[in-house]
């Protein structure tokens, strides 16, 4: 059985567990905090990171955008990134800002772990900028069209989805949801979907000191 490293908040597994989902992959979920010292992720990937694609014969492949790639190739029906060159880029591009903005409220996330005392104002400000440009340029492309690229669902609706949701979970103040009624509509028809609604990201307990 297809076995999936996963973390309840973690949005980069979220995509991967979507996308298998989508594509009627069963896979055994492995949910870890892999920050505690419990975790086996670093059996698996030499960078310590989940998600995590385990196959049956015990080979790995890590970092989400690489996982996705390997689950198209693998399971091309249904496609989940478009057929013509310049609409795939496009949608490479959404997951490019998508995770882009996951890795700013992640060093957030870990920032504001510090002592007050220890904690930078200006990294803390660098961070806040990242997620505030990306959701930006994520509301342009996505416009008021049903799907953020091309004319299906896809990739860019599934990186899309997973930062905003997301974001209720490790930065629930930003106002994005007051900035952006098209990106509220967008979110609201994807949590619809029972891949979606099978994935929903909550917070997880750290036991471990990290930083
Ligand atoms: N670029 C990676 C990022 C993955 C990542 O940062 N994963 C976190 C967990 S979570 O933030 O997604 O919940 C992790 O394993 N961090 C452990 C570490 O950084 O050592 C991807 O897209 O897969």
């Amino acid at each position: 059985m297809l076995r999936l490293i996963s973390a309840t908040p973690s949005p980069y597994a979220r995509k991967v567990r979507i996308a298998l989902a989508e594509k009627a992959i069963p896979f055994e979920l492995v949910t870890e905090v892999p920050w505690d010292s419990t975790t086996r992720t670093p059996q698996h990937n030499p960078l310590e990171k989940l998600p995590v694609l385990i196959f049956e014969d015990g080979s790995s492949v890590y970092e989400s955008r690489y996982i996705l790639e390997v689950i198209e190739a693998r399971w091309p029906v249904p496609p989940l990134v478009p057929a013509e060159t310049w609409e795939r880029l496009a949608a490479r591009k959404v997951e490019v800002i998508a995770d882009g903005v996951c890795d700013a409220c992640v060093l957030l996330f870990w920032e504001r772990h510090r002592a007050p005392e220890q904690q930078s104002a200006e990294w803390i400000a660098r961070q806040r900028r990242k997620v505030d440009g990306g959701l930006r340029a994520l509301a342009e492309i996505a416009g008021g069209r049903e799907w953020v690229v091309g004319e299906r669902f896809g990739l860019a609706d599934i990186c899309t989805g997973t930062v905003l949701r997301y974001l209720d979970v490790r930065f629930p103040e930003h106002p994005w949801r007051s900035q952006y009624p098209n990106l509220v509509a967008l979110s609201a028809r994807l949590e619809a979907r029972p891949s979606f609604a099978a994935s929903v990201p909550v917070p997880q307990v750290i036991t471990d000191k990290v930083v």
